[in-house]
């Protein structure tokens, strides 16, 4: 059943388990161990219902770049000042909404190198997460579909590398561009930059055509995917939103360990507080922020910085909050001799107006397809590199894992900057995928309702700055191929001196909205806030899913890996209660 107001919760329901959030990796184990009918779950979720008011944004994947900031879909976090970046406080989306940040991302589809998830296996003491073993939830996540506009995609992936039978829908590009045989011919006239028949394969390394969480002209995301469709066909399953859960509940010991299997939670600060338990487990997945915030006000973390804010700790867990991570990014324009389709739309104004008619007579146009990129590239950077050697150690996890991504925009992509009200341009967007700086999250206040201190300490390291700078230069040799030359008119910007390109960076770069790594996976308690089956350690009752459990960042977009990584999680919780 759904409910919209923790009042309307029918009374002495005894949950099996409870799941925090309605995001990406929550709404997965909704969905599957709500398969078995003998176990009663509950979802909790403090955002809003993923339909109704502005769900346009949410809906039509071209609009996705702007169902965040400063919507009713959005947090609406903010970072604390970032040096690197001029002291700027920036923006910091994360989902408020059914689905999470799946329902508000920018829908791009990478599963990242083996490396990564061989990397997570190595950590956590269990092959289970590593690749082989994890490709087969892989499949199981994926339904891929052909792209809005019917185009013939032979060549443009390897079907036998994805799943055709999952829940979640993706598709190739729903809207061909005029960059789109460019972008190819670079592939043809520069080794710098080969062509990847799927970036999908364990190896991303190269420029492939990019794969959306897009099926026809709609996103689809963990809610339209998993969440709604069991919640529709399934008895055992409730979901109360418009809900922020306030802090965990000590339930009882076991022995000297604390068992936390109790959930309070409210609908704002001096709201009635209401309180729920499970027999079996309580699973946090309210992300990288929400997760290690829960965590501190139930007295699970740093000892020293819970007295600070009042907090008494139960549990001494020093990670919890710490090794925050995250990519940043960069954007580079071009003025370009073309008509692109995308530059007026986001402007605005007529040709806005004139999509969204298309879009809702016949589905298809330049709205019913992500408009970032159709193409997508992951590079290392080279094994001899003055930048790897400074930094003593290579931060990726392995050889197919990139170190910078290249994206290929038909027009003045930016999520910083003002577009310029007139002109056509091409952007390539750069970021940095295997950073080194690490920032923090702790509580501002014991008020679950006051945001929490966010600092990313993006581009924090030289190896961040220098590898961003790297993938400018790279960007930069990209656009001087020979299939640009009657196509890139002129620089956007000048970015000749790499002082001018470390100014430009401390303008324009910002986080391409990736957290990790807050309430870590680790062997070592005091290294990690979760055991490798995710079980928080020193307490009984509790598990984290989600991206604050990730030991680190995967190299590329993470959705995927999410998705994957919950999927695995649903199997190794039914096999625990089997
Ligand atoms: C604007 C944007 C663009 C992005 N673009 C891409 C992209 O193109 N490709 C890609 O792969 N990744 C992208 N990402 C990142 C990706 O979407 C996230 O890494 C991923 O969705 C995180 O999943 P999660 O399950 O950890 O958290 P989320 O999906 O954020 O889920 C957490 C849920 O918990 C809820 N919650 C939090 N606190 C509480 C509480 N106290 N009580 C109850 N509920 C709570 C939240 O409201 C949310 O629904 C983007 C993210 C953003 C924000």
């Amino acid at each position: 059943a759904i409910y919209n107001d923790p009042s309307q919760l029918p009374r002495h329901n005894a949950y099996d388990f409870i799941i925090i959030g309605a995001g990406t990796a929550g709404n997965v184990l909704a969905a599957r161990l709500s398969e078995n009918p003998r176990w009663k779950i509950l979802v909790i979720e403090a955002g809003r219902y993923n339909e109704g008011f502005q769900d346009e944004l949410i809906k039509i994947p071209f609009l996705g770049p702007q169902a965040a900031p400063g919507t009713s879909f959005d947090w609406n976090y903010t970072t604390i000042p970032q040096a690197a970046i001029n002291n700027q406080n920036i923006p910091f989306p994360r989902g408020y909404v059914l689905g999470g940040s799946s329902s508000i991302n920018y829908m791009v589809y990478t599963r990242c190198s083996k490396n990564d998830y061989d990397r997570f296996g190595e950590i956590a003491g269990d092959d289970g997460w590593g690749w082989d073993k994890i490709l087969p939830y892989a499949f199981k996540n994926e339904k891929h579909v052909p792209p809005n506009d019917g185009h013939n995609e032979t060549g443009e992936y390897i079907p036998e590398i994805h799943g055709f039978h999952g829940p979640l829908l993706t598709s190739l590009p729903g809207f061909l561009t005029d960059i789109d045989d460019r972008v190819l011919k670079v592939t043809q006239q520069n080794p710098e930059f080969p062509f990847n028949p799927d970036y999908n394969s364990g190896d991303p390394l190269g420029i492939s055509w990019m794969h959306s969480t897009v099926g026809g002209p709609l996103r689809s995301s963990s809610a339209t995917a998993y969440l709604i469709p069991a919640l529709h066909s399934r008895h055992n399953l409730d979901l109360v939103y418009n809900t922020q859960v306030t802090r965990l509940i000590q339930s009882g010991r076991a022995g000297s360990i604390p068992v936390f299997r109790g959930v309070e939670f409210a609908r704002s600060s001096r709201s009635k507080r209401y309180t729920a338990t499970a027999t079996k487990e309580v699973i946090l997945s309210a992300g990288a922020f929400g997760t290690p915030q829960i965590l501190l006000l139930s007295g699970i973390g740093p000892k020293d910085e819970l007295k600070e804010v009042g907090i008494k700790a139960v549990v001494d867990s020093p990670q919890v909050g710490k090794n925050l991570v995250d990519h940043p990014l960069l954007a580079v324009q071009w003025t370009a001799n073309s008509n692109n389709t995308m530059d007026p739309i986001l402007r605005g104004g007529d040709a806005l107006q004139q999509g969204l008619q298309e879009y809702h007579a016949t589905g298809q146009g330049r709205l019913a397809a992500n408009g970032v990129s159709n193409h997508m590239s992951f590079f290392r950077l080279p094994d001899d590199s003055p930048i790897l050697a400074a930094n003593g150690h290579d931060p990726s996890s392995g050889g197919t894992a990139p170190h910078y991504e290249l994206a290929y925009g038909n027009g003045f992509f930016t999520t910083s900057q003002p577009i310029p009200q007139s002109g056509s341009y091409f952007s390539i967007i750069s970021v940095v995928v295997s950073p080194t700086s690490r920032g923090t999250i702790t509580l501002a206040s014991r008020d679950p309702f006051v945001h929490p201190i966010i600092d990313p300490k993006l581009l924090d390291t030289d190896f961040d700055k220098q590898t961003m700078m790297y993938a400018v230069r790279a960007s930069q040799r990209f656009t001087a191929s020979q299939a640009f030359d009657d196509y890139v008119t002129g620089n956007f910007s000048t970015l000749i001196t790499d002082e001018e390109i470390l100014g430009y960076m401390a303008q324009w770069a910002t986080t391409i909205k990736h957290p990790f790594s807050t309430a870590r996976v680790n062997r070592d308690p005091r290294q990690g806030v979760a055991d490798g089956k995710l079980l928080v350690h020193n307490t009984r009752g509790l598990r984290i899913v989600d991206a604050s459990a990730w030991p680190f960042i995967p190299a590329g977009h993470p959705q995927a890996p999410i998705y994957i990584f919950a999927e695995r999680a649903a199997d190794v919780i039914k096999a625990a209660w089997a």
